[in-house]
């Protein structure tokens, strides 16, 4: 995903929803049940007690309703899944609650003297300064509620300013308050949108910040799969899958210092196979790296204990580690491979000492002292192998060190 540095129109329109019913949900509906208390307080002389009490049920009735509705559509988040008509449905609260004190002003009028009037109208920019806070998350929100409040008021004092001495003056004070309201509303609304949108940004930041760990991770994994697969692979003889001269280095070396520090001894076998060159001039160099292959098979099946290495030390030589192997367990196994090879019965045509297939192997036993490389070792061996070869191959040589 590509960082979007702009919140999407529809998000924020969600967003501004969201936050209007979550923070003006308690501050709207307590402004205006303040507002009914005061106004059954201001009345109490001037209208019959049943129709103000009537009136105030009324209004909490159509204000719990709208606080339920805020709730229900805050937990089913319908103003993600409809906002348009959450929107509107939350204008039309505005429009009812703001002609609910509107009416109310207009009927004052009839029943109480002017100074309460006044004093009810100040009541009424009170409810309103009070929930302006908090709704403006929604501009038109506010307005709504504005228009169908004050703004009535304001003209039916202007319409009738000969009724009352006053009325022209609170009309054109309640216009001026109403465009006061609107100046301030429009910054606090800009204030609001911006928050928003810092928070949303902010969001999309850690979101993206969370994307770009985990492909991070992801890559670094494929790296470390791709590293194993190149050490693999640099490891390993591609024609017999048996390890290769750079493992029997290794392996040697750990052996060695392993059979160090345990005073245990260590064997190793250098195995080649007889009249190769004949062998390929004769059935083909296919022919000659299967044969290579089903020797490795059996080097495998000769040294089945654990930590026992078969690796092919270049051309067709082999060699066996035999960890912890003293001279008869080492020339037990190099006769257990002749056996195997002879018994495997491979023709081979040309060499000079079997029909079949043979191999010529080196033994070399050794108690590792302090001076003894991986080098020296497999110097013995190979003497040995060409001590087995000169006696005829088909052999088995042995030299200790
Ligand atoms: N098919 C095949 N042949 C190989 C491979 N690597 C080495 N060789 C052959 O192994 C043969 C080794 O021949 P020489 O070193 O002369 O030894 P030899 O013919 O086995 O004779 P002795 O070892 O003295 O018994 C050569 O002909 C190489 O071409 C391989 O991977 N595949």
């Amino acid at each position: 995903m590509i960082y979007q540095r702009a919140i999407p129109a529809d998000e924020l329109f969600s967003a501004q929803l969201e936050m209007l019913m979550q923070n003006g949900r308690i501050a709207t509906i307590s402004a205006n049940m303040l507002g009914v208390l005061a106004t059954i307080v201001l009345f109490w002389q001037f209208v019959e007690i049943t129709w103000l009490l009537l009136w105030a049920c009324g209004v909490l009735i159509m204000l719990l309703a709208r606080s339920l509705y805020m709730s229900n559509a805050l937990v089913e988040r319908s103003y993600q899944d409809r906002p348009r008509r959450v929107y509107w449905q939350l204008l039309l609260g505005a429009v009812i609650t703001g002609a609910v004190w509107s009416t109310a002003y207009i009927a004052a009028t009839f029943v109480a003297p002017a100074p309460v009037q006044y004093m009810f109208l100040l009541l009424i920019f009170m409810v309103i300064t009070l929930s302006m806070g908090v709704t403006l998350a929604l501009r038109e929100y506010f307005i709504a509620h504005l228009f169908t409040s004050l703004w009535p008021i304001a003209w039916w004092c202007l319409a009738h300013y000969w009724d009352e001495a006053n009325n022209l003056l609170v009309g054109l004070f309640t216009l001026a308050v109403c465009g006061v309201l609107l100046l301030v509303s429009n910054r606090v609304y800009l204030s609001f949108r911006n928050m928003i949108a810092l928070n949303w940004e902010r969001e999309a930041m850690s979101r993206e910040l969370g994307d770009l760990t985990q492909s991070l991770r992801d890559r670094n994994r494929q790296l470390r799969d791709a590293r194993r697969q190149l050490t693999d692979l640099a490891n390993v003889d591609e024609l017999t899958g048996l390890g290769n001269r750079r493992v029997v280095n290794q392996v040697l070396r750990d052996e060695i210092n392993r059979a160090r520090r345990s005073g245990a001894e260590l064997s190793v076998i250098m195995l080649d196979v007889d009249y190769f060159k004949n062998y390929n001039d004769t059935y083909g160099h296919p022919a000659g790296d299967g044969v290579l292959q089903r020797l490795a098979d059996l080097m495998q099946r000769a040294t089945a204990r654990a930590g026992e290495v078969v690796a092919r030390y270049g051309g067709e030589e082999f060699i066996l580690i035999l960890p912890g192997a003293s001279e008869h367990s080492a020339l037990r196994t190099a006769e257990r491979l002749k056996e195997l090879v002879i018994a495997e019965c491979i023709p081979h045509g040309t060499s000079e000492v079997s029909e079949f297939i043979t191999v010529s192997q080196g033994v070399v036993t050794v108690c590792p002292g302090a001076n003894l490389e991986p080098a020296d070792l497999i110097k013995v061996a190979d003497r040995s192998l060409y001590e087995a070869k000169d006696s005829g191959r088909n052999a088995i040589a042995f030299a200790g060190v």
